[in-house]
């Protein structure tokens, strides 16, 4: 039996992810990451919490203090993507620059651990023909998280534990109830920590950038309404635009040298094809030829057919860039998020969806909604 580390939010997913481990017989260590900066509910009772269980269980628990770490990498990185025109996900290089990297380390360096589990839901395998660590869906296809670990390395898959990749969340609070744990009745988080932390995107945003009001703009230029800033807009947004039309109009595009938001029809917001940068092979070699895959562009989204092409690096900070073929167009391909494929069960890689110049956009805009959806 190991020394295992084991990544505790306060929420039920992970209590019970280090409660397995602990009756499995191996030694648990429970660590809290003090994620953001000022006073929030959902860090300061997710600490006690994670701390309670550890009394519960008998074992150590530790509390790094990340926010600094946070604040570099996620929400100055949100901060600068909206400003951008993008919508940036954070989950995904939360994962791999703020919990697994520093987790491993901190295991290692501290603690003498070469070992780190969360309560994820996802599974890890090790290929023994190509001899490379795999990511694979969870058995539980409503929870499944895969898509937002595909940024991490082979060395931190080899160093992983999900424990909860091969049951489904029902068994988990059971699991919870049986191991009398006081978190089994917790709730589930509905939503993105800084959300629940901020109360709201938009509440998030405020603290940070002002409002910029500018003109909300069709595709041929004519002003529709008024916009607060183009960082409160998300390609294919619908709700909350204040514009009266005849028929629903979505955000096509953001211009921020303009300060406009550029509204069209349902039609105009589906994309045949986008390019993606800072991609990552996290279960694969690289193809040097085409290939065919299912892709996710948001997290809640079914994986559609799509061909990978790859292409050369733009720039070195880009990273390796990939274009997505979609087998029929896709609603709302957002810059800023991330696009991940699969093989099946196994994900092969993931990366960021660039941004199209605007003019792009809105020619792309015009040539769709003429077209039949
Ligand atoms: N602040 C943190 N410190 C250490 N590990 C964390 C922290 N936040 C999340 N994790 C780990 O990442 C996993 C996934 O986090 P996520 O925020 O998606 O929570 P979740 O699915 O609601 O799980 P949970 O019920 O454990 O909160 C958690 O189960 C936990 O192992």
């Amino acid at each position: 039996m190991s020394k295992i580390v084991v990544g505790l939010s306060g929420g039920v997913d992970s209590s019970v992810a280090a409660a397995t481990l602990h009756h499995q017989g191996h030694e648990v260590i429970g660590l809290t990451l003090w994620l953001m900066k000022g006073k929030g509910q959902c860090c300061s009772e997710g600490m006690v919490d994670a701390a309670q269980l550890c009394e519960e269980l008998g074992v150590p628990h530790h509390i790094v203090d990340s926010r600094d770490t946070f604040q570099a990498n996620i929400v100055d990185y949100l901060v600068e993507g909206y400003q951008a025109g993008v919508t940036p996900l954070p989950c995904s290089q939360c994962n791999r620059t703020v919990k697994f990297g520093p987790m491993l380390d901190y295991a290692r360096r501290e603690l003498g651990a070469e070992a780190i589990a969360t309560g994820h839901y996802a599974r890890v395998r090790f290929n023994e023909t190509t001899q490379r660590y795999e990511l694979l869906r969870a058995v539980d296809r409503n929870k499944d998280q895969s898509y937002f670990l595909y940024d991490l390395t082979q060395e931190m898959l080899g160093s992983l534990h999900f424990p909860l990749g091969e049951q489904t969340k029902a068994e988990t609070r059971q699991m919870a109830e049986q191991f009398g744990l006081h978190t089994a009745a917790k709730p589930e988080s509905q939503d993105l920590c800084l959300i629940e932390h901020h109360g709201s995107m938009g509440q998030f945003l405020e603290k940070y950038l002002a409002p910029k009001p500018g003109d909300i703009v069709d595709t041929q230029g004519r002003i529709l309404g008024r916009h607060t800033g183009v960082h409160n807009y998300t390609i294919g947004q619908r709700k909350g635009l204040g514009v009266a039309a005849a028929y629903p109009l979505y955000v096509v595009a953001l211009d921020v040298g303009r300060n406009q938001v550029i509204v069209g029809d349902r039609a105009s917001v589906h994309y045949p094809d986008c390019t993606v940068h800072r991609v990552n092979w996290v279960s694969a070699a690289p193809p040097t030829e085409p290939l065919s895959v299912t892709v996710q562009i948001r997290y809640r989204s079914t994986a559609v057919p799509a061909t990978l092409v790859p292409l050369s690096a733009a720039s070195e900070t880009e990273g390796a860039r990939v274009q997505l073929v979609f087998a029929e167009p896709q609603f709302g391909v957002t810059p800023g998020q991330a696009a991940v494929w699969y093989d099946g069960d196994r994900v092969l890689g993931g990366g960021i969806i660039e941004p199209l110049p605007v003019q792009a956009r809105v020619d792309a805009a015009l040539a769709q909604a003429s077209a039949p959806t």
